[in-house]
């Protein structure tokens, strides 16, 4: 006997409740499948693979990240209404721009660029950027700037996945590169330390908001095209500097910005094994 209540009662129900810890898995399984750290580049450089020239294209393309974070930032501070959340987000382009004296990250990606024989203004200046990485960094400020703001929060959730990368990173630069020190990597340092509570609050503000299944597949898509933005980073950097090495117009030629101390890291690279000459980006 099927009481009334049960049998009018919708047998698959087209928006079931969702179920937070499942969404939190699945947002987690994204990265387990799509993160940059599973890309050839990657395993390339912190394998020690990457010649100097392939880890300088690197520094010089990512620095185009790193300096639109905050703008994407503000980006979405400038639609929120709610001043907690104002509060809690500022902290964001705090640590990338910094104070007047000291700077913050942005300041501390151009020692490690320094420590690569770049000239720093030449990196900040972001000529010399392959198209790639600028459609891509360029299309993550669009969309945190013009989607709802639970996706643009659950974009920035890739950084759940970064704590990984940056160990790994610190390990594998120490490792491999001359040009890897202390100084060089206080970038990934700071940022073991900052991106943990970066996380905790957008993953709680995700969890919290998303609370039909359309907004968790809305917030699941957000995330998958952030891991695209990152992706393709690579995939343009790859094409360009190791395979086939086909520079594309007005991207940096391996030359450009690099400052007089170059023979002294290719030395130290010589000494540790690496052919800093070598550049298969057709050199
Ligand atoms: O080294 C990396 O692989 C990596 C990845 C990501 C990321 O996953 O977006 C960020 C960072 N680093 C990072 O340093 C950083 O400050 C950062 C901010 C954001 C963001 O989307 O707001 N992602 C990342």
């Amino acid at each position: 006997m099927v009481s009334k209540s049960a049998a009018t009662a919708p047998r698959f129900p087209l928006h079931p409740a969702p179920d937070r810890n499942a969404f939190e898995a699945r947002l987690r399984a994204i990265g387990a499948e799509r993160y940059h750290d599973k890309h050839v580049f990657h395993r390339m450089l912190h394998g020690g693979q990457c010649t100097l020239t392939q880890a300088r294209a690197w520094v010089i393309n990512r620095y185009y990240y790193q300096s639109r974070i905050p703008m994407k930032d503000a980006a979405f501070m400038s639609r929120v209404d709610d001043p907690g959340l104002r509060r809690a987000w500022r902290r964001r382009i705090e640590e990338h721009d910094g104070g007047l004296q000291e700077g913050g990250g942005l300041r501390r990606w151009l020692k490690l660029a320094e420590a690569t024989g770049l000239d720093p203004d030449y990196v900040a200046s972001t000529r010399g950027v392959l198209p790639g990485t600028r459609f891509a960094v360029d299309a993550y400020v669009s969309f945190v700037r013009e989607k709802p703001m639970l996706e643009a929060v659950a974009s920035s959730l890739t950084e759940m996945f970064a704590r990984a990368i940056h160990e790994d990173r610190i390990a594998g630069l120490l490792e491999h590169y001359a040009f890897a020190n202390d100084n060089a990597l206080s970038y990934f340092r700071q940022r073991l330390k900052e991106a943990p509570r970066e996380v905790e609050f957008g993953l709680s503000y995700v969890l919290d908001n998303a609370d039909t299944m359309e907004k968790q597949d809305a917030a699941a898509a957000a995330l998958i095209f952030k891991t695209d933005v990152l992706w393709s980073q690579l995939d343009a950097l790859h094409f360009a500097y190791v395979a086939p090495g086909f520079i594309p117009p007005g991207a940096w030629n391996g030359r450009d910005g690099v400052g007089a101390d170059e023979g002294e890291i290719a030395q130290a690279e010589r000494t540790s094994g690496h052919d800093t000459e070598h550049c298969e980006a057709g050199d």
